[in-house]
């Protein structure tokens, strides 16, 4: 799917954003293998802790439905520049998208920056080293 409709997805989804506390609407759109997309919008409670990003969203949406093969996520805020990922979405986004996986950063006037999972998280920690730890049992 082209970028743009990407961004225009996403767009719709912070429509949906629940923030009565910070006030800061963010929208994700997740693509398939399939081309199909998930979106995703930030979920806060009065119980702040307990919010839910709009990455983490659209991820939880589609991996509970069997999903789990994806070809790009872009994210939209009303940030300056493009928006920054926090750190629990970037260990999210790397438990279930490849390393060269496309990453659309973006806000609402447009600006866009195109990175990967890999460039959001070096280093992530990863299932991989659960599974060395096991074997060494
Ligand atoms: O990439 C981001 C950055 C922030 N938030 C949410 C979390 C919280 O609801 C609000 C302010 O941090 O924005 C997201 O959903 N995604
Ligand atoms: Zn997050």
């Amino acid at each position: 799917m082209q970028v743009e409709q990407l961004m225009n997805e996403a767009k719709q989804a912070m429509k949906m954003a629940y923030v009565p506390y910070s006030k800061f609407p963010v929208g994700a759109a997740l693509e398939t293998a399939d081309g199909a997309i998930y979106r995703g919008c930030n979920i806060e409670n009065s119980a702040y802790g307990l919010s839910n990003c709009a990455e983490r969203t659209a991820i939880f949406k589609a991996v509970s439905e069997g999903i789990k093969s994806f070809k790009s996520i872009t994210v939209i805020g009303d940030t300056d520049g493009p928006i920054a990922p926090c750190g629990s979405c970037r260990q999210v986004i790397a438990e279930f998208c490849a390393p060269d996986m496309p990453v659309y950063l973006t806000n609402l006037k447009g600006h866009l920056q195109e990175t990967t999972v890999d460039q959001l998280l070096p280093g992530a920690f990863s299932k991989e080293d659960l599974d060395y730890a096991e074997e060494q049992l």
